[in-house]
């Protein structure tokens, strides 16, 4: 079941209007992560630490370049998939990568995402496995990993608890799209206290001075769903897009992301020439990953595709 992002315009998705959230999902027990592949452990002494969000987004304006922001499904196909594919997304170009956990109740998300949060959670992948995986994947990765997660399995685990546990596994970033404003006081708390960047979404229809609350409260970028509806990949992206970074970006000085969409280099190019600072791309990524033959059949058809897409922003 999706719901239309037009309620959105009241803060994020209409779920602050609940008297009480649905019942947390029940995480499959899945087994704790364990990679067959081992990194040599002087490539994580060595490596320096990654920037931040907003160090990344800023360090790209300076070379007048545009941030590339993948997004796919923790555990679609499998988890060691998912450490390969970003590990593959990071070598090809992406600036940011977005890890969404798999939810039983993605309301915000179109079918091939809901379908690869269904497949996932089918496999038993659960927070914990999605976090020990990522204690061992980012360490190899030179660029920053944001957590996408929807609200819920936060609550779940207690939001200090989630924060510092998160905070373990070197990401720097947090996504909770359906968080309303009116709530992100005790994240936003937290996430500061453990150095995550929490980044905020604002959509075609969030009121004007409620785009100014969630800009000035956004950490890292601000997040600019491109169209109303559900996520999924589009035909076009609307123009309307021009028009909402110049009414953003009189607003702030932060960097702001497109998503929502966006599937192929021709959208990636125009988004970047109307003056975003990072582009989005979920489920165009998710579809090629989840629905190919094979877990290498998937990780060679991503990475030709993010070469594509990374090439559109030279
Ligand atoms: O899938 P798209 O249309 O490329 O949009 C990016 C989107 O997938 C990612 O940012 C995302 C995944 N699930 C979400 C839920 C709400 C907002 C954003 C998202």
């Amino acid at each position: 079941m999706a719901i239309s992002l037009k309620s959105a315009a009241a803060g994020f998705l209409q779920l602050s209007n609940r008297n009480t959230l649905s019942p947390p999902p029940r995480f499959p027990s899945g087994k704790p992560f364990v990679s067959t592949k081992r990194f040599t452990p002087m490539a994580a002494i060595t490596t320096a630490p990654t920037l931040g969000l907003s160090d990344t987004l800023s360090k790209l304006k300076k070379q007048g370049k545009v941030a590339l922001i993948p997004y796919i499904t923790a555990g679609d196909p499998d988890l060691s998939t998912t450490a390969e594919a970003l590990k593959v997304l990071d070598s090809c170009g992406s600036d940011i990568i977005e890890l969404g956990v798999p939810y039983s109740d993605p309301l915000a998300d179109g079918p091939v995402i809901q379908a690869a949060a269904t497949r996932s959670l089918a496999k038993g992948t659960n927070l914990n496995a999605i976090l020990s995986m990522l204690k061992e994947v980012v360490p190899q990765l030179s660029c920053p990993i944001a957590l996408f997660t929807y609200y819920n399995p936060i609550l779940k685990r207690g939001v200090e608890q989630f924060m510092s546990t998160v905070k373990e596994t070197g990401i720097h970033g947090l996504v909770v799209p359906d968080v309303p404003l009116e709530e992100t006081e005790i994240l936003r708390r937290e996430a500061l206290k453990n150095k995550i960047e929490l980044v905020l979404l604002t959509t075609p229809t969030t009121p004007t001075d409620r785009m100014k609350a969630i800009v000035e409260a956004s950490e890292g970028f601000v997040y600019l769903v491109s169209s109303i509806g559900v996520t999924g990949a589009r035909a076009s992206i609307s123009d309307r897009v021009q028009n909402l970074l110049s009414e953003i970006k009189e607003a702030t000085t932060k960097p702001v992301a497109v998503g929502f969409g966006i599937s192929k280099p021709e959208h990636v190019k125009q988004v970047a020439g109307w003056g975003a600072d990072g582009v989005i791309v979920g489920s165009a990524m998710v579809k090629l990953l989840g629905e190919a033959k094979s877990p290498e059949e998937g990780l060679k058809e991503l990475e030709t595709f993010t070469k594509s897409l990374k090439s559109a922003l030279a």
